[in-house]
């Protein structure tokens, strides 16, 4: 099996959503049956609200012995805990409640109000990330990476354009005038993000489509930097219909 970007195209952003669940069940099944251990990183907006929602809601989730499953942020915004604007927030509801995922399972990146500068907060989450790494690495392998994309082609909190795109020397930085309001937050870089097993990128909306028609194309990451991901194993493009509009054929793995 290459590590070929695919493209699975959906009906709509409902059946997006389900199909991508069912397939993360799946996945973590078998990643812990066999590592006895899964470690996702997540990102915000429809990710949580269409993809970890899904998750919650599905019976099969109950087959997931979540103990074993460690997640992780893939950006935050730099907002006071419990900030309708913090990620984390809206995955709580979406996501967190709803499975049996013990609290020290769970790695949020730090709200504003926790007497860290935002400098102090990314080295605090790069520590965290070293301290759980396996041996010879710098971070966990995230098994899956859930990325979401804007009409800009941005992912995680990574712009266009943007200084962070081209730093390698670093895997969590901050970002002091993000286009996508909120101004302030802290992301992963992409050697961590790239570093992951499998990056799955879920976009819908007309809107995207031609940023991920330039991304698939070969465009620039620094024009767009969707672009710019690729997992050591899998790189899936999970959109639906009407963004899948500029997509090369040839790329498209499945419609449904
Ligand atoms: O903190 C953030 O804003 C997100 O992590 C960001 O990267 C998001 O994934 C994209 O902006 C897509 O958002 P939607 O999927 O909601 O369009």
């Amino acid at each position: 099996m290459t590590n070929e970007r695919r493209v699975l195209v959906h009906p709509d952003k409902q059946a997006l959503g389900a199909s991508v669940a069912a397939r993360f069940i799946t996945k973590i099944i078998d990643v812990v049956d066999e590592q006895g251990r899964a470690d996702i990183a997540i990102s915000g907006g429809s990710v949580s609200t269409l993809v970890l929602a899904a998750i919650g809601q599905s019976q099969a989730q109950e087959s997931v012995d979540w103990s074993k499953v460690h997640v992780w942020w893939v950006d935050e915004r730099w907002v006071p805990e419990g900030d309708a604007d913090r990620n984390i927030t809206g995955t709580q509801t979406d996501f967190l409640e709803h499975v049996a995922i013990p609290a020290e399972n769970v790695h949020p990146m730090a709200p504003s109000d926790a007497g860290l500068t935002i400098d102090e907060a990314a080295t605090q989450y790069e520590r965290e990330l070293h301290d759980a790494a396996p041996d010879s690495a710098d971070a966990p392998r995230f098994d899956i990476t859930l990325l979401g994309v804007g009409p800009d082609g941005h992912t995680a909190s990574l712009f266009p354009e943007f200084p962070q795109l081209r730093i390698t020397d670093r895997m969590v930085v901050s970002v002091d005038d993000s286009p996508k309001p909120p101004a302030q937050r802290l992301t992963l870089t992409y050697p961590v993000i790239n570093a992951s097993q499998r990056v799955w990128v879920i976009l819908s909306g007309a809107e995207k489509a031609s940023v991920l028609g330039l991304a698939l194309a070969g465009a620039s990451v620094d024009e767009v930097p969707v672009g710019g991901v690729q997992g050591r194993k899998r790189t899936v493009f999970f959109v639906d219909q009407v963004a899948a509009r500029d997509v090369p054929e040839n790329l498209i793995a499945s419609t449904y």
